[in-house]
């Protein structure tokens, strides 16, 4: 029979958690001092410990970062009072599993034992990725052995010292960019520039005034001239991302530089040389679009000097794993995560298995998401987005269970899986539940993320993606405070 330890000072406690574990099948060992508790780590080797966060004459988080010393995979539920969520916050911070507030929830307290044995139980199996302790190189590295990886960068290979053009084509996320630098930094125009223009991100004029410059006065609000990427980038390469989104008149002035190298800058007469690379990227289907009329035919045979096409990434088989220790290591440095030590198999299945939607951008954001997550030191499924878990459901469901906290002011507290938190607004009748699963998210990440960047808000909005202004905006609606540690104020909301 699993074991759990409950170390309090209360009598009480001890004998209540006792009885209501005894009914889902769970020996309990009981502590009354933090000495006695860590001596049945050492000798009792429990599968999980309850731990009381105010034990007399020493700190519960101190007894914590002794029994991490003691080992680091054993999960850790502290038992804390409502005044004392600053300290819970710190804990899982520090790496607890998880914490319970008094008076105790008995359904929810074993629910959350059961689940924290689990954990433990697949700690126990082998890591399918291992971590390498070294330092991610400098710079951005492209990872794939897969055959459709190792052509692509044969492709690179030959086609970088080229004066031609490329066009790149590929889902979005599949690393279309980083080819574009690849086949700059290969090529003699390396020591030239390299820029890059979204042509999708910009209005037409804005687009053609990026591109081509403007003179003083050649439009309203114009009153100083502007010089244009394919001016600014003379020797160079420019990156024209997203190339099927440019208007028709736009397609025309950038074939005809593409045919002689020349254009005049907006409202100018003076023709301007120039000498640029282009390399183009694409993830819309420019054959339909050449014969729907939506994109000129003689511009496409133009940019497509030489085609290369990156598959998307659940296609490329065992890249997958090999992007997932990649970026995992990374991110592992970068957090400092120094105890993670790598993926289970059964996580690395479900990701094997995913789709990926996004490609290798969304594979980075998981990887980051589930590390963010994760309370022990291997990343198993119940740490991974929902998204992930949704293809098998079975094999997920034993490890993904959640028991958020809520209380009559709908505080909830930070877990993985939201599919307890539903369950109980639907039993609390709820009829406004979108926004109240949302706004507990949301809530949780932005605490959660500003307690890992100890308030800094830029760090916060970088890890996050989205603006400061944003997040100014939440910290205010939400109430968060930004104190030493980060914490939630009901009022507010
Ligand atoms: N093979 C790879 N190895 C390592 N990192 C990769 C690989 N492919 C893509 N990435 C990373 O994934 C992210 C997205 O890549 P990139 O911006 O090049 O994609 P894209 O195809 O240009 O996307 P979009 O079409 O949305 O502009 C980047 O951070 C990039 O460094």
């Amino acid at each position: 029979m699993p074991q759990a330890l409950v170390i309090d000072d209360d009598r009480t406690i001890r004998e209540m958690v006792r009885r209501s574990l005894e009914k889902v099948n769970v020996d309990v060992i009981s502590a009354g001092t933090a000495d006695e508790g860590l001596e049945a780590i050492r000798g009792e080797a429990p599968e999980v410990v309850l731990l009381d966060i105010v034990l007399p004459s020493v700190s519960g988080l101190d007894v914590f970062r002794e029994i991490r010393s003691l080992d680091r995979r054993l999960p850790v539920v502290f038992i804390t009072s409502s005044s004392e969520s600053n300290v819970a916050i710190e804990a899982m911070q520090l790496g607890a599993f998880d914490y319970l507030a008094k008076p105790l929830d008995l359904p929810k307290l074993n629910a959350l034992i059961q689940k924290a044995i689990e954990t433990r139980r697949l700690m126990n199996i082998p890591v399918a990725l291992p971590v390498g302790d070294a330092k991610p190189e400098n710079g951005d590295q492209f990872v794939g052995r897969s055959p459709q990886m190792l052509e692509v960068f044969k492709s690179i290979g030959r086609v970088a010292a080229q004066n031609v053009n490329v066009l790149i084509r590929g889902e979005s996320g599949t690393g279309k960019e980083l080819v574009a630098r690849a086949i700059y930094q290969h090529s003699p125009r390396s020591n030239e520039c390299f820029m890059a223009v979204n042509c999708a991100a910009l209005t037409e004029t804005l687009l053609e005034s990026e591109l081509f410059g403007y003179e003083k006065g050649a439009f309203t609000g114009a009153d100083k001239q502007r010089i244009g990427k394919f001016e600014q980038c003379n020797g160079g390469t420019l990156f024209l991302d997203e190339v099927g989104d440019m208007s028709q008149l736009t397609q025309g002035k950038v074939l005809r530089l593409l045919q002689e190298q020349k254009f005049e800058r907006v409202g100018g007469n003076k023709t301007i040389e120039t000498d640029v690379r282009i390399i183009a990227a694409t993830n819309r289907n420019l054959e339909e679009m050449v014969k729907d009329g939506s994109f000129r035919e003689d511009l496409f045979y133009r940019l497509n000097g030489m085609t290369i096409s990156l598959p998307p990434l659940r296609e490329r088989g065992k890249d997958i794993a090999l992007l997932v220790e990649h970026y995992l290591n990374a991110a592992c440095y970068e957090m400092g995560r120094t105890e993670t030590e790598g993926v289970s198999s059964e996580a690395l299945e479900l990701m094997m298995k995913y789709q990926w939607p996004g490609n290798v951008r969304e594979l980075q954001s998981v990887i980051r998401q589930s590390l963010l997550n994760s309370t022990s030191p291997i990343i198993i499924p119940s740490f991974l987005p929902g998204e992930l878990l949704g293809e098998t459901s079975a094999d997920v469901a034993t490890a993904a269970s959640a028991d958020p906290e809520i209380s009559e002011t709908g505080d909830t507290l930070p877990l993985s899986d939201l599919r307890l938190f539903v369950d109980e607004r639907l039993l609390a009748n709820s009829t406004d539940l979108y926004s109240e699963t949302l706004e507990t998210m949301e809530r949780y990440l932005l605490t959660r993320i500003l307690n890992e960047t100890g308030g800094n808000q830029t760090r916060a909005a970088e890890i996050l993606g989205i603006t400061r202004g944003k997040i100014r905006d939440r910290i205010a609606q939400f109430g968060i405070s930004l104190e030493k540690t980060v914490s939630i104020d009901d009022d507010a909301t």
